[in-house]
């Protein structure tokens, strides 16, 4: 099709994919953290940059109640998302966006820290635990914090795919007077059902199992995000001319980056795996779900995407979503 003459899709038909990554170690981690609360002073609660929203999960809210709690948003270095709507979301400043392979976008997150806890008084210093679901970059970012902090190497093992952390590690100290102490936690998914859009997003980004949403769907999706960004098909031109059919475009990668089969057939699944995954990677360029538009449209967006999910999960024969 003609680059002029062609028109993304607007909508997504809701593919039959799981709606559930909810893991006994995720159970456990939940079991454990409510314990373990009572004595901690501060929550940084992590999310992914590229899909903020999709990265929250409720389930923190109650175990977190009203405790003090940075939110930290990593992979900033991939996300197409502006600063302004972090800032939006978070008018009292309790967050951060890091990047958690570069030492020096931590140290904001230690001086908030600090200023957060400033009052209190205790023989332990001050005592964190890091949550967020799969894969967000939790180990990554107690690393990062410790190398910065107090020159040490790594200390929690880390990977690009979601479930690395099974246990809550004992505290880990990142900073000296004052004493930060920090605890790491495995990543914990929603423990009720996901809708489709969310799980669509989770698994692009791998926050959930490989192997869990088809390798095509995950690129499909991709690719209806990425004409919704840019209609131009500029985001993937090297490959494909713009078009919504997911196997032209897989077709067209195969040849151009020459995936081809023994009988020298397009490896299609090969061929999504390898695309998903250099997004995953920044190879591609930056990227964002969850549809941002402006900072002043954030709020209503959030209240109508919340709304919409309410929406889906009350009704889940429902064939077809939209995007905001
Ligand atoms: N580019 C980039 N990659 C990151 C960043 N933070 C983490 N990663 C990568 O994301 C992947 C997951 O990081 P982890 O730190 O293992 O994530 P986790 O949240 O501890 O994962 P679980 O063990 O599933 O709970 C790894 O490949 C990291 O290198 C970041 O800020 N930028």
């Amino acid at each position: 099709m003609a680059a002029a003459n062609f028109i993304p899709r607007t909508s997504f038909p809701a593919p039959t994919l799981p709606r559930a990554y909810f893991l006994g170690h995720h159970a456990k981690a939940i079991r454990k953290m409510r314990e373990m609360t009572a004595d901690i002073d501060l929550i940084y609660e992590v999310r992914d940059a590229r899909a903020p929203l999709s990265t929250r999960n409720t389930i923190f809210d109650s175990i977190i109640g009203v405790k003090p709690r940075v939110v930290v948003y990593t992979k900033k270095d991939l996300s197409a998302i502006h600063p302004e709507m972090f800032r939006a979301w978070h008018p009292r400043g309790d967050y951060c966006t890091v990047n958690t392979h570069d030492h020096t976008s931590v140290k904001s997150l230690v001086n908030l820290s600090k200023r957060l806890c400033a009052n209190r008084e205790s023989f332990f210093g001050l005592r964190v635990m890091i949550m967020g679901m799969p894969n967000v970059g939790k180990s990554s970012l107690l690393n990062t914090l410790r190398h910065a902090g107090v020159g040490r190497r790594k200390a929690a093992k880390t990977g690009a795919l979601a479930g690395v952390t099974r246990n809550i590690s004992s505290y880990v100290k990142i900073h000296e007077d004052p004493d930060i102490l920090v605890y790491d936690t495995p990543g914990v998914s929603l423990p009720k059902t996901i809708d489709a859009e969310t799980m669509l997003t989770l698994s692009t980004i791998g926050s959930i199992s490989v192997g869990l949403v088809d390798p095509t769907i995950q690129a499909d999706y991709l690719l209806y995000q990425l004409n919704l960004v840019d209609p131009s098909g500029s985001l993937y031109i090297k490959y494909s001319p713009p078009t919504n059919d997911i196997e032209d475009f897989l077709t067209s990668y195969c040849l151009r980056m020459h995936r081809l089969s023994k009988g020298g057939y397009p490896d299609l699944l090969g061929a999504a795996t390898h695309w998903v995954d250099r997004w995953r990677k920044g190879l591609e360029g930056r990227i964002a779900f969850d549809d941002f538009k402006n900072p002043s449209a954030y709020k209503e967006w959030e209240a109508a995407h919340d709304e919409r999910r309410r929406k889906e999960r009350g009704q889940q024969s429902d064939q077809k979503f939209r995007v905001a």
